[in-house]
């Protein structure tokens, strides 16, 4: 467990991370979101005493990093996947981290197949692709057999069978009970592998939420359903967490529910229909529009004009 209690940190005049509260909790992925510069990297480098907090503390399993004796057991993390000497293999660099805390060599062996780095294992790290080395960070995190796992951006520049694979291990992991946070400035790549959301924007807690949450508060989930009869599929799709509007005679906005569901009630009943979509693009607009007002760095509009 993460627990982060009023965190704030200042370099100078400016104020990177304000007073920031949340708990990312065991067996489940916490996704920590927030546009560039929001200071998610900067939250993470002070849980694990990497920077010092201005104010506030956080702590791992109850205590400040610098606290535990043998940390690796406590939280496995990978920040920056490129820091890693270049001549070593990827073995050598396991087995010289398994050795500051005792763990034993079937253990670098374990990560190594885990991380599917078999193939690599005794290659020079630094002829390691961008994918290969954050594989590798993902391997020295899980060393320890940490019970809390944190990672900055694991998905960027991973190929797409490198994202699913990111994907499946994280949600494995909190299904052992591990408390798992990771970081992304994409909602709807961190919707699909987390079931809680921390929101930060310029340091500030925007939103501290379920997935499942946000995307019934946004609408973002919502399913555009066209049928000739609205009024009776409205009834037929009535819930406790479903709701139905009518758009008009002919068209309902249904949340709550997945097109595929509203599909085979409409199919069950007799129901015809001439439009079922799911408009769930819309999450990352969702996020935008949450954190359009704290954000560090502004794209110009196209038209040229300044930002601010
Ligand atoms: N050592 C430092 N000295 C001064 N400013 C810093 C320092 N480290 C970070 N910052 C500033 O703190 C802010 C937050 O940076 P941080 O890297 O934590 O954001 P982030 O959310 O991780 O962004 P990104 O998604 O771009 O990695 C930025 O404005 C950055 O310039």
């Amino acid at each position: 467990m993460i627990e982060a209690r009023e965190l704030t940190k200042r370099y100078g005049d400016k104020t990177v991370v304000d007073r920031l509260s949340f708990t990312v909790k065991p067996g489940e992925v916490t996704g920590f979101l927030g546009p560039n510069g929001a200071g998610k990297s900067t939250t993470m480098r002070m849980v694990l005493g990497l920077d010092a907090p201005t104010a506030g503390r956080v702590t791992v399993n109850g205590r400040a990093y610098a606290g535990h004796g043998a940390p690796l057991h406590e939280i496995g993390a990978l920040l920056e996947a490129k820091s890693v000497h270049p001549g070593r293999s990827a073995v050598g660099h396991l087995t010289a981290l398994a050795q500051t805390h005792g763990i034993d060599r079937k253990r670098v062996d374990e990560v190594i197949d885990l991380a599917g780095l078999g193939s690599v294992a005794h290659k020079r790290v630094g002829a390691f692709s961008l994918g290969m080395g954050q594989r590798l960070g993902i391997a020295a995190a899980l060393l320890g057999d940490p019970e809390v796992v944190m990672l900055d951006e694991p998905v960027n520049g991973l190929d797409p069978e490198g994202v699913l694979w990111i994907r499946n291990l994280l949600k494995s992991l909190a299904a052992e009970g591990r408390a798992v946070l990771l970081s992304s400035h994409l909602m709807s790549e961190t919707a699909q592998i987390a079931e809680h959301l921390i929101v930060i924007g310029r340091g500030r807690l925007l939103a501290d939420t379920t997935v499942d949450a946000f995307v019934r508060a946004t609408g973002t989930g919502s399913v555009k359903v066209g049928s000739d009869e609205a009024a009776r599929l409205q009834a037929l799709l009535a819930g406790p967490d479903v709701t139905v509007t009518a758009s008009d005679e002919t068209e309902l906005l249904v949340s709550g529910l997945h097109a595929r569901e509203i599909g085979r009630i409409a199919l069950r009943h007799g129901v015809a229909l001439h439009e079922l979509t799911p408009l769930g693009a819309s999450l990352e607009e969702a996020f935008m529009d949450l954190t359009t007002d704290e954000l560090e760095y502004r794209s110009a509009p196209a038209d040229g004009r300044s930002a601010r």
